[in-house]
């Protein structure tokens, strides 16, 4: 009998193209999925070695970080530095033949939320695009990390990349998750608990009963943000949920094809006494709602709880850095998270964009209206997922509600287009980053999942959603 592998393990290895004595390894790399921001010089890099693209029917380029979510934008992009990013994919795409989505197409969106709804992403694959949300794809039973841009040139060039095994990390949560709790908190109380550095050198391996029972949504929420917690790749075993949303999708294998994957999709599991180096344990059914009081991921805490004093942290450094980011919060130990005022609110990005985050939102604010202060704005993770919110009618619902609805993309995930906060605007957010910056110069983000930014919208502050009626 061979050793016992994890999820992990099994992936890896079935991808090593050569392993040399002191580990570092060439992997065979099945996706690799382009946007415009890491990619420039990846391509200019090719024409410069006059070298093609090994393979680019396994190679998907979509634009996303700086597209304009207005629906003008289909008169173009007025903002300079974004329009020669775009035009630069959609000519390097063009140039070296590479299946590309442009703005106007409705397969358009968020990379990580095109690839599996597009079928491109498969469990067991490897799976690489220039950008740290790549891990996204780990839902799937995926190996599926961020790459630099040398690297996407490396695999634009030859399919494979240089890799060294990491660490196995188990991350189990047990139990059934309140009503009004979500795949969401479940990351953010990991994160809150190991750390943004506590997943570093390892791979994830999400598992345990309130993962199984997560959607598929639920669980790329969970995956998208690993790298938040330090880790190079978050992974779920794939299974009848996986093989149900997979099924039918334009680029999944059909017939025959289908039956062979799906049987090798069933090996994809953790053997019984496989090795972790760490285990980390949850329990879903004691999470509260959470919320990010300060300017990492791993500043969390419970809606029903207050702004900590960090004069109570014994480390100096630690303490200097928390007490940094409160002052740049605009925010004073003991103020219970149910009274911060916020002035907008953002819905969207690669960790909670999709169809089933819109419907969270929709059940929320159906018949309510926007707090008069706030300005709240609902950007879909994609073409896909904006058509399917309007046949559902969720639109109407937004917009009855005084939310404004958006063309997809990144939007105010990150300020790298026209969506961005004003200095001092406070914003509860959907997304998975709350860095100093990140949502525009000096803005404050609060991460929290979709159900608690719509609540914040309408109560014009935060509220525990699970008392919402
Ligand atoms: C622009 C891109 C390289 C970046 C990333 O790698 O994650 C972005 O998507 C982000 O979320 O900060
Ligand atoms: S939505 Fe945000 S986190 Fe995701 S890829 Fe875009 S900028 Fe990065």
């Amino acid at each position: 009998m061979s050793e016992p592998r994890t999820l992990y393990d099994k992936v890896f290895d079935d991808h090593v193209v050569d392993r040399q004595e002191d580990g570092t390894c060439l992997i065979y790399i099945d996706r690799h999925l382009v946007h415009e921001v890491t990619s420039p010089q990846a391509f200019e890099g090719l024409r410069m070695a006059a070298r093609t693209v090994r393979h680019p029917e396994k190679t998907l380029a979509v634009v996303d970080h700086n597209v304009p979510t207005s629906p003008d934008r289909k008169f173009g992009i007025k903002n300079e530095e974004s329009r020669i990013q775009v035009e630069a994919l959609a000519r390097n795409a063009a140039e070296f033949g590479i299946e590309y989505y442009n703005e106007a197409d409705q397969r358009q969106g968020i990379v990580h939320i095109v690839g599996p709804e597009q079928g491109f992403t498969l469990p067991g694959m490897t799976i690489v695009c220039g950008d740290s949300h790549t891990s996204t794809h780990g839902a799937f039973g995926a190996l599926a990390h961020g790459i630099g841009t040398s690297e996407v040139e490396h695999v634009l060039a030859t399919q494979t990349l240089i890799q060294r095994k990491a660490r196995n990390m188990l991350v189990q949560v047990d139990g059934k998750l309140p009503h009004g709790v979500t795949a969401k908190d479940i990351i953010l109380a990991i994160i809150g608990e190991i750390g943004t550095a506590g997943g570093t050198g390892h791979v994830i391996e999400y598992a345990g009963e309130a993962i199984r029972a997560l959607s598929m949504e639920g669980r790329m929420t969970v995956c998208n943000m690993s790298i938040e917690g330090g880790a190079r790749a978050g992974m779920i075993a794939p299974d009848e949920t996986t093989f149900e949303y997979i099924k039918d999708r334009p680029r999944a294998p059909k017939g025959r094809a289908w039956d062979m994957a799906r049987a090798y999709w069933e090996t994809l599991r953790t053997d019984e006494g496989a090795h972790f180096d760490r285990i980390v344990r949850l329990d879903a059914a004691n999470l509260p709602p959470l919320v990010t009081w300060g300017s990492s991921p791993e500043d969390v805490v419970s809606v029903t709880g207050t702004v900590p004093d960090p004069d109570l942290i014994e480390d100096e450094t630690k303490r200097a850095s928390k007490k940094r980011a409160l002052d740049y919060m605009g925010l004073t130990p003991g103020t219970r998270i149910t009274d911060i005022a916020v002035d907008r609110v953002f819905i969207g990005s690669c960790t909670n964009g999709r169809i089933e985050d819109l419907r969270a939102v929709a059940r929320v604010v159906e018949g309510k209206r926007v707090h008069e202060r706030v300005n709240a704005m609902i950007v879909p993770g994609s073409g896909v997922v904006k058509a399917q919110a309007e046949a559902e009618g969720l639109d109407k619902i937004f917009k009855a509600a005084g939310f404004d609805w958006r063309e997809p993309g990144c939007s105010m995930c990150l300020a790298m287009n026209d969506d961005r906060l004003k200095p001092g605007e406070r914003c509860a957010s959907t997304s998975n980053r709350n860095f100093e910056g990140r949502q525009g110069f000096k803005g404050r983000t609060h991460l929290v999942s979709p159900a608690m930014a719509a609540a914040a919208a309408i109560a014009g502050h935060f509220v525990d959603i699970r008392e919402w009626r």
